[in-house]
């Protein structure tokens, strides 16, 4: 059993840990009612789910599985879902046990690796979660294995063999669905992507090759056959989420088994090599295309980190300067078109060297990310903050009259003169900033952010020279 011994979560979190494997007994149950009713149609169509399910859970959220509750509810899922669906007490309760052992053993294979390799965002995911499938299945064949001579007859062997490639299947097919499925909280933050037009249909190109092969194969059957889908799996996980991934490996599994199950390609369940043989084929089919989906997401999540690092300054996370002025003349283009106004502000904390001279850079530092975050709650969404190196900040505000400008501008010198801004080290310091500001109302759209910033700096160095502390606006001298 696992480790029950670890620190006691305090109160809220247990009550949440005691809902989290509540809701893992439920989802475990449903899924053992769907395994149960796939039931042979044929021995080979059965899918069981639940043992997945079950492991994937425990996998994404690691403290679950030091709860006792997840495997009481766990167990109470596997043995009551077996009761409901007719199993006598006896085979309720060492099948549930199988189950769970399963489960258990998968997790302590899994569970020691790091989290991004188990997450399926590892160079190796693909071939370390084979092995914790292999561990898990082995861990639940060998107890079921040895149970069903006694429960079912016939031999232990054979139900070994059998039991292991079942659960092998099972785990590799599913599993990486549970781990890489979005959470609610991502699923909430997406911005679905059109599937309109000629991209969307190039977006479609890559499944359209994937029913398409896996029509041929139910047509032409044969051996050969299970391997007709694996180029366009491939190009699928080049194309298509980890999730995306798996989700169509698991529909090309399932597709396979229940398609051998109608004896439309040659497998026949009565043989068990056939069936060894067709489980094992399709298992290590997925392998491929989940190998290539987890390289993709590593490589995607490292690009994005780039772009976010290329694009924003790494102390204060607000824009770097060149974003800044990227989106600044986007901006100022859109706004000239339509005839609107806006301004630019330049802010620059007075006396900043002698914060770093006499607090350390480290302070200055903290100070500095204390201010931006102190702009950022000044600033509406629509409001472009960025860096422009050393202490100094640049704001455009769309769509602002003068008025409402220079009230912004004004508010921040305010807030800024306010606040205590404390460090660690129960540090706290008042500081000031000066502000320069340019505002048009109709701006013409020739002139380039340079010239504004220019003017805005014109204005600040004004603020600086008539002592600090304020804000100082300026007619735009165009060009
Ligand atoms: N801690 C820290 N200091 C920085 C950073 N970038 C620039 N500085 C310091 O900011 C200080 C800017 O000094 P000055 O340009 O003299 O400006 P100031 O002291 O604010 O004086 P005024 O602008 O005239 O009010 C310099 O000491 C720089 O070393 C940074 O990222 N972190």
């Amino acid at each position: 059993m696992p480790d029950l011994h670890s620190k006691p979560p305090s109160a809220p979190l247990a009550q949440s840990e005691a809902y989290a494997a509540a809701a893992l007994g439920i989802a475990v149950f449903i899924a053992c009612v769907i395994g149960t009713l796939s039931r042979p149609v044929e021995f080979l169509a059965s899918f069981w789910p639940a043992n997945a399910l079950m492991l994937g859970l425990l996998l994404r959220r690691p403290s679950l599985g030091y709860h006792r509750g997840t495997w009481l509810w766990g167990g109470g899922a596997f043995v009551s879902s077996s009761l409901l669906m007719g199993d006598g007490m006896a085979a309720a309760f060492l099948l549930s046990l199988a189950n769970l052992a399963g489960v258990l053993a998968g997790w302590v294979f899994l569970k020691r690796l790091d989290r991004d390799t188990v997450m399926l965002r590892g160079t190796l995911s693909a071939l370390y979660l084979l092995c914790g499938c292999i561990v898990s299945s082995l861990g639940e064949a060998l107890l079921g294995g040895m149970a069903t001579p006694y429960l079912f007859g016939g031999s232990m062997v054979k139900a070994i063999v059998m039991w292991f490639t079942g659960a092998l299947i099972c785990n590799m097919l599913m599993l990486p669905v549970v781990l890489s499925a979005p959470s609610f909280e991502a699923i909430r933050r997406a911005r679905p992507g059109s599937w309109l037009g000629y991209r969307g249909l190039l977006h479609l190109l890559p499944l359209a090759a994937l029913v398409t092969s896996e029509v041929a194969a139910v047509l032409l059957g044969g051996p050969g056959s299970l391997v007709f889908g694996v180029p366009a799996l491939i190009w699928c996980a080049l194309r298509y989420s980890l999730f995306s991934t798996a989700l169509l490996c698991l529909a090309v599994g399932i597709t396979k088994l229940y398609t051998a199950s109608l004896g439309l390609i040659i497998y026949t369940p009565d043989h068990m090599l056939d069936a060894v043989s067709l489980r094992l084929g399709i298992t290590l089919l997925s392998l491929g295309p989940l190998a290539v989906a987890s390289f993709q997401a590593v490589r995607n999540e490292l690009l994005d980190k780039l772009n976010y690092a290329a694009r924003h300054d790494a102390l204060t996370g607000v824009l770097g300067r060149n974003t800044f002025l990227e989106q600044c003349a986007h901006w100022l283009q859109r706004l000239a078109s339509e005839r609107r106004p806006a301004a630019v502000l330049m802010i620059d904390l007075d006396n900043f060297k002698s914060v770093n001279d006499t607090y350390g850079h480290a302070a200055g530092d903290e100070l500095l990310r204390g201010f931006t975050r102190l702009v950022q709650q000044q600033l509406g969404p629509a409001d472009l903050l960025g860096r422009m190196g050393g202490e100094e900040f640049a704001v455009l505000l769309p769509n602002v009259s003068h008025a409402e400008a220079r009230e912004v501008a004004e508010r921040l010198c305010e807030a800024t003169r306010r606040e205590l801004f404390t460090f660690s080290d129960d540090l706290q310091l008042h500081i000031t900033a000066s502000i320069g500001m340019v505002h048009q109302n109709a701006p013409p759209g020739h002139e380039r952010i340079e010239q504004w910033l220019k003017e805005a700096d014109y204005a600040l160095y004004e603020a600086k020279g008539t002592g600090r502390n304020r804000v100082v606006t300026r007619a735009f001298a165009a060009a």
